[in-house]
């Protein structure tokens, strides 16, 4: 094996990881709740991947009752190593197109009272998110998407609304004068739970609509956006089979691996005992290096 194990968010439109070697469901426990449904394990040639439907079974969720702890949780527990995320995104600029993927960099957060830390009870962190995405992987994606034939876009800063539902017409308009360059409603916070977790994460969005600012088209609707991902499913699909064979052979460090390092305030004897036993996958490598007994 490679070292380098992917774990996969399926977003909108993307429910099951296509064909995948030795597939094995598996319901896996998670501290911090009810993860959105079973993982899925197994490999492509020497790269494991492991996937989760964002919206669990049948898009029963929606984006404000997905519960990102839990499947960030559940994910770190099964040992990946890496965090890419697919997501359907309204686009905000001319030239995205539906159909185009875009390898986004930037995140802007509307999101409102969502869970967005696995941190606060005991044990309090602050990590760095200047840069929410891994440039790494991110861009060993975006070859791989152009290798499945996505017309992919690199670079691009995403809104995330709250919603469930689209954004207004002046929204539209003010994530545009903000430079923003598509917008969705859910990688946040899961980028930010990514990096608490010292997962490298990357997100490829994929257009769906043109949301609601431009005048020459009809407002975003649920029916378009499903045909237009019914048309990126196979391509997403696609795109995981050429990403095991773009990623190198061996997986060398990623300063993210060890954010935590730097990131953790309170002494690590003041630890309870409940904390650590609730971030014992996120904060795994802390909690084993630096063993306490307080209750
Ligand atoms: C089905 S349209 C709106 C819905 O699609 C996107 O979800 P995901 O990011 O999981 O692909 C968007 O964020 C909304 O949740
Ligand atoms: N226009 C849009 N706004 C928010 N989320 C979306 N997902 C797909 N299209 C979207």
């Amino acid at each position: 094996m490679s070292g380098w194990h992917i774990g996969v968010i399926g977003g909108s439109g993307l429910y099951e990881p296509g064909a995948l070697e030795d597939a094995q469901e598996i319901a896996v426990k998670s501290a911090f709740g009810e993860p959105s449904g079973p993982i899925t394990t197994g490999r492509i040639g020497p790269v494991r991947f492991t996937f989760i439907a964002r919206h669990g079974e049948g898009h029963a969720l929606s984006p404000s009752h997905v519960n990102y702890r839990a499947n960030v949780d559940v994910l770190k527990r099964a040992g990946v190593t890496d965090l890419l995320a697919i997501s359907a995104i309204g686009s905000l600029q001319e030239e995205l197109a539906p159909g185009t993927f875009v390898a986004v960099d930037q995140l802007i957060d509307r999101t409102t009272g969502r869970e967005r830390s696995f941190f606060g009870n005991g044990i309090v962190a602050h990590v760095p998110l200047a840069d929410p995405v891994c440039p790494r992987l991110s861009g060993h994606v975006a070859k791989a998407a152009a290798k499945a034939g996505a017309k992919i876009h690199k670079g691009g800063t995403y809104v995330a609304i709250e919603g469930p539902q689209f954004s207004t017409r002046a929204e539209s308009h003010m994530y545009r004068a903000w430079g923003a360059d598509v917008v969705g409603m859910t990688a946040m916070p899961e980028a930010r739970l990514a990096r608490e977790a010292e997962l490298p994460y990357a997100l490829i969005g994929m257009v769906t609509d043109y949301d609601c600012w431009r005048d020459a088209q009809d407002d975003v609707d649920v029916t378009d956006i499903l045909r237009v991902m019914k048309g990126n499913a196979d391509t997403a699909k696609a795109m995981l089979s050429k990403l095991a064979q773009v990623l190198p052979k061996t997986r060398s460090a990623s300063p993210i691996d060890t954010i935590l390092d730097s990131a953790i305030i309170t002494p690590r004897d003041q630890w309870p005992v409940s904390a650590r036993t609730r971030l014992d996958a996120v904060a795994g490598r802390m909690i084993e290096i630096f063993p306490t007994t307080k209750e």
